[in-house]
């Protein structure tokens, strides 16, 4: 049976993708989502919409994926070590779905996930993947990463199904890296296009951020193709061109000069990159590594104004293309 540690509308969407091919077992942490899930085949809170695999569980007790042979941990990546702590793990293979980097310990979520379960390995699954539609059954393609390339390979031929292809390697912080740094980027792009800047300056900032990316990823021992695959670049090119991402939107709210405090108040969903643009720009700072454009993002978070944050990045030196 597969566990799903998570019930926002990504988990679930997960969930129902593997519902095809096997017992599912969810775990959520609102009562509404397991009730709404177990009596009404809906996640009304998260996903709603969408009719569900009536085959998929729901649970509030972690202690319950005990009875799985492979778990999806899908909570939002600041609360995965609290989430993993309490669950019953032990050897249990885990693949980590979250995008973010940990504030604080500017852990990436492989290192949380094995510094709470040393004994599970671990696989990392990203890509462009908007809940909504691989729930609808569209056609969709993800990076499995694994270490263990027998693992990863038997772990991307057990999570595929037609519409849903999975593509595996051994590059786990290539694919890490770019699932967080890319929700930081779509902040970005959404500024662009809610302060009205021009689809010239959106397709800049997705080109210079890729370079960004890159530059980030390399120095810390991601590799290049990784970061120009499904994980990086293609997950980078869905979130920075539609308002169906959350990040997305956030920054269409500080492009029209909204306050990101009263964009973040009450939200019931997660913009990653909100929680991640700082710490991404603290670990970049102590690599070495420049990246102009997430410390654009933080100073917006941060209440800098539109036009001052833009004219900076705009006035900087001119430099060649590459490095
Ligand atoms: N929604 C999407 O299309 C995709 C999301 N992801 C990633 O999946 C992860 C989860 O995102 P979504 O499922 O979209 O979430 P969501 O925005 O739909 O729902 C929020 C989730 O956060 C959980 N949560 C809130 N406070 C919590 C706490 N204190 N402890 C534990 N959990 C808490 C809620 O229970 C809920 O599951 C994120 O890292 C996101 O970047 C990845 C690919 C696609
Ligand atoms: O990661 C995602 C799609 O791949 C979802 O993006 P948002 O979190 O910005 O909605």
């Amino acid at each position: 049976m597969i566990g799903v540690i998570g019930g926002g509308a990504w988990g679930t969407a997960l969930a129902q993708v593997a519902a095809q091919r096997s017992a599912v077992l969810l775990w959520a942490r609102e009562e509404a989502v397991v009730e709404g899930i177990n009596a009404g085949h809906e996640n009304a809170l998260f996903l709603p919409g969408c009719a569900l695999d009536p085959a998929i569980r729901a649970t509030g007790d972690l202690a319950e994926l005990a009875a799985c042979d492979l778990l999806l941990v899908v909570a939002p990546a600041q609360h995965v070590g609290a989430v993993l702590a309490a669950a019953p793990v032990g050897r249990i293979p885990l693949v980590l779905c979250a995008k973010g980097i940990e504030a604080g310990s500017k852990r990436l979520i492989g290192e949380v996930a094995r510094a709470v379960h040393p004994d599970a390995p671990i696989a990392v699954l990203s890509g462009p993947t908007f809940a909504h539609e691989v729930a609808g059954g569209m056609p969709t393609a993800v990076t499995l990463a694994c270490e263990d390339p027998a693992l990863g390979e038997a772990l991307a031929a057990r999570l595929a199904v037609p519409h849903f292809r999975t593509y595996a390697t051994t590059d786990v912080i290539g694919a890490e890296i770019g699932g967080a740094v890319k929700n930081v980027l779509a902040i970005g792009c959404g500024v662009v296009e809610g302060a009205g800047l021009g689809q010239n300056a959106r397709a800049a900032l997705i080109a210079r951020g890729f370079a960004e990316m890159t530059r980030f990823g390399l120095a810390r021992g991601a590799r290049a193709e990784t970061l120009a695959g499904l994980s990086g670049l293609g997950d980078l090119v869905l979130t920075c061109s539609s308002t169906s991402s959350r990040n997305f939107s956030l920054g269409v709210g500080l492009g029209r000069g909204e306050s990101a405090a009263t964009l973040l108040a009450d939200r019931r969903t997660v913009a990653e990159g909100a929680f991640t643009a700082p710490v991404l720009h603290d670990a970049a700072r102590d690599a070495g590594v420049d990246m102009p454009i997430t410390e654009a993002v933080c100073r917006l978070l941060d209440g800098a104004a539109v036009g001052d944050v833009i004219g900076d990045l705009l006035a900087r030196p001119l430099k060649g293309e590459v490095g």
